[in-house]
């Protein structure tokens, strides 16, 4: 998984152009301490002096515009009160801290707001700032380990094609009313997305499909936003650098389905295992009204179920129904066992805001069915050999393509990924074993390996690998190659016409980070490359 910012944050982001500047006193009422006047203000407290107006809310002093309250925060690295002097240089006009931070702007020239845990307060302050934008919304939000980022693609198809003017929030990019800009992070902090929200409202959108990772909910990144629904797509081992474990991983996505983040929910509900047992909790513990999507086609919780699938080798149709009588029948283009849930969850979503069925599957007959371009998901770049470009970063999306791709790969099925350095160290070997377990040719080379020595990684991907392999895996190859581009590279030269090459684990990422540098490395580009020699050097001896 890579997941890095691309780019340093900076004004970049989408931001109103027309906004509304108000009043310091009205965006932070309530929910601050108390705020510090500059040096050699005549009066105590705010007489004599008149507080601001603040048009927009940053916390990175390299994205600070003129008019901008400068929100510095408590981070695992450094306080962004450092930072403050130069935001204010740039046009910051207030800034808004803890203790700790107050006591580093003692020497500003503009007031400093108070707050004993600013992040905490950064999502109301924002929304204040920004005059509410989600409330002129329909919105929904999507949060699970994996499929965010399709369902949320599915979504705004859906809502495009029922004529909604649509905006679009996750890791890929930003849209709104088809301007586009990358993302840096899957869930922007809470400053960026409220003038994201705003910037949405004066483009005329009227409904937003969003992601809403984990970090987003436990840092407030998403505080003061409230879904019309949420969607929960599934629970697997990811992020346990950050979370701990697994059940806190559960809690924090958990909260998303509460009053103060959503009004209602759609929970996939899979066959079994443990993504079953996580979501039969969630729709247990919800404190919103939540419905099933049933995968099992048994239909055993009210709600929704999904029938009669049929798999293609272009499209896959599948029927769904609720309890209560309604259906709709629906067809995508989109493969694999995985996307049916996303497509069916984001369907279902449409339906919870209170969209007719009769209205959705006119609008899905206009469009000729869902047929969304997810970049870096599935997304194939060429064909003799087949090769597959995804994101699957996790153990569970890596088990999930290969088997998406099995059924309908004639020859072998090469995997070419690696795991991230300096992230959830435990995955890897897991990774290495489900690679075996389920391809013939395994690959395994760098992801983003940060600032970790690359080669220490690939060894522990290579252990669970090499492990799995003696334990009787599926594979017969189990091989190192670095650098990434060359791994591609050699992995499409390599194969046979009739294999399939997976490249899996950066899907659209553009750059490779190592050691705290960027380095552009994009699979597509590296992939359509080796192909397009293979067919030149094919051409060539067909010549000769
Ligand atoms: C673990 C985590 O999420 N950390 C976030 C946290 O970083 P931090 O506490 O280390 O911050 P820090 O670097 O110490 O800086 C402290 C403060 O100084 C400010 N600062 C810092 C440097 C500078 O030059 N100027 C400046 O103003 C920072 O903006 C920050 O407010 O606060 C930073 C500022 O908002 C975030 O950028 C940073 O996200 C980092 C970059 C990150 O990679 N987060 C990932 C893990 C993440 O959030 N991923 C999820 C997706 C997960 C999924 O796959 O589902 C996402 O939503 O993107
Ligand atoms: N419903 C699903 N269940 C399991 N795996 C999935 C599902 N949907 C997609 N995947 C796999 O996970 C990868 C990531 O998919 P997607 O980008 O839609 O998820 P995401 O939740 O946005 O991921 P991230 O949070 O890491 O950005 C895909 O490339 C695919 O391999």
């Amino acid at each position: 998984m890579s997941h890095v910012p691309t780019t340093a944050p900076g004004p970049a982001g989408l931001r109103p152009a027309r906004p509304t500047p108000r009043p310091l006193d009205e965006v932070v009422e309530g929910v601050a301490q108390r705020v510090v006047l500059p040096a050699g203000t005549p009066s105590a407290g705010t007489r004599g002096f008149v507080l601001p107006t603040v048009s927009g809310v940053v916390i990175d002093n390299r994205a600070a515009l003129p008019d901008d309250l400068f929100v510095a925060l408590p981070g695992a690295r450094v306080h962004g009160a450092r930072f403050a002097a130069d935001a204010v240089a740039r046009g910051a006009v207030a800034v808004l801290t803890d203790d700790a931070g107050a006591a580093q702007c003692g020497g500003l020239d503009v007031p400093v707001v108070v707050a004993d845990d600013p992040r905490a307060v950064l999502g109301e302050v924002a929304a204040r700032v920004h005059g509410r934008p989600a409330e002129a919304l329909a919105t929904f939000g999507v949060t699970g380990t994996n499929g965010k980022t399709t369902t949320t693609y599915v979504l705004d198809t859906l809502l495009a094609a029922l004529g909604r003017t649509t905006g679009l929030v996750g890791t890929v990019e930003t849209r709104s009313a088809g301007r586009a800009v990358p993302s840096a992070l899957t869930t922007p902090e809470a400053g960026d997305l409220q003038a994201l929200l705003a910037t949405m409202r004066e483009d005329g959108v009227d409904a937003l499909a969003m992601e809403v990772s984990s970090h987003a909910l436990a840092l407030h990144r998403v505080d003061a936003v409230v879904y019309d629904v949420a969607g929960f797509t599934n629970l697997s081992q990811d992020h346990l650098d950050f979370h701990g474990d697994l059940d806190s991983y559960f809690s924090t996505k958990a909260t998303l389905f509460a009053p103060d983040r959503s009004r209602r929910g759609v929970v996939v509900l899979p066959g079994g295992g443990e993504g079953r047992a996580w979501a039969q909790r969630l729709l247990d513990e919800a404190t919103v009204p939540v419905v099933a999507l049933d995968l099992t086609g048994r239909g055993e919780r009210d709600g929704w179920t999904v029938l009669d699938v049929e798999a293609g080798a272009h499209q896959q149709e599948f029927r769904l129904v609720h309890a209560d009588g309604r259906s709709l029948d629906v067809t995508t283009t989109l493969p694999g066992g995985f996307n049916l849930a996303n497509v069916a969850l984001a369907v279902v979503m449409v339906l919870e805001s209170g969209v007719g069925v009769d209205d959705l599957a006119a609008a899905l007959t206009r469009s000729g069915g869902v047929r969304p371009v997810v970049p870096g998901r599935m997304e194939t770049v060429g064909d003799r050999p087949r090769t597959v470009v995804d994101f699957a970063h996790n153990p569970d999306a890596l088990a999930l393509a290969l088997d998406a791709l099995r059924p309908t790969t004639a020859g072998r099925l090469v995997v070419v990924f690696g795991a991230t350095g300096e992230r959830d160290r435990g995955k890897r070997p897991i990774m290495g074993r489900v690679a075996v377990e389920r391809a013939d040719v395994v690959i395994v080379t760098d992801d983003d390996p940060h600032g970790e020595p690359a080669g220490q990684v690939r060894a522990e991907v290579l252990e669970g690998a090499r492990a799995a392999q003696a334990a009787g895996g599926r594979a017969t190859v189990v091989r190192e190659a670095a650098p990434r581009a060359r791994a591609i590279r050699d992995a499409v030269l390599d194969a046979g016409p009739d294999d399939t090459v997976l490249v899996a684990g950066r899907g659209h990422e553009v750059w490779q980070e190592i050691d705290g540098v960027n380095h552009p490395l994009d699979d597509r580009v590296e992939a359509r490359a080796a192909l397009a020699d293979r067919a030149a050097k094919d051409t060539g001896e067909q010549d000769a």
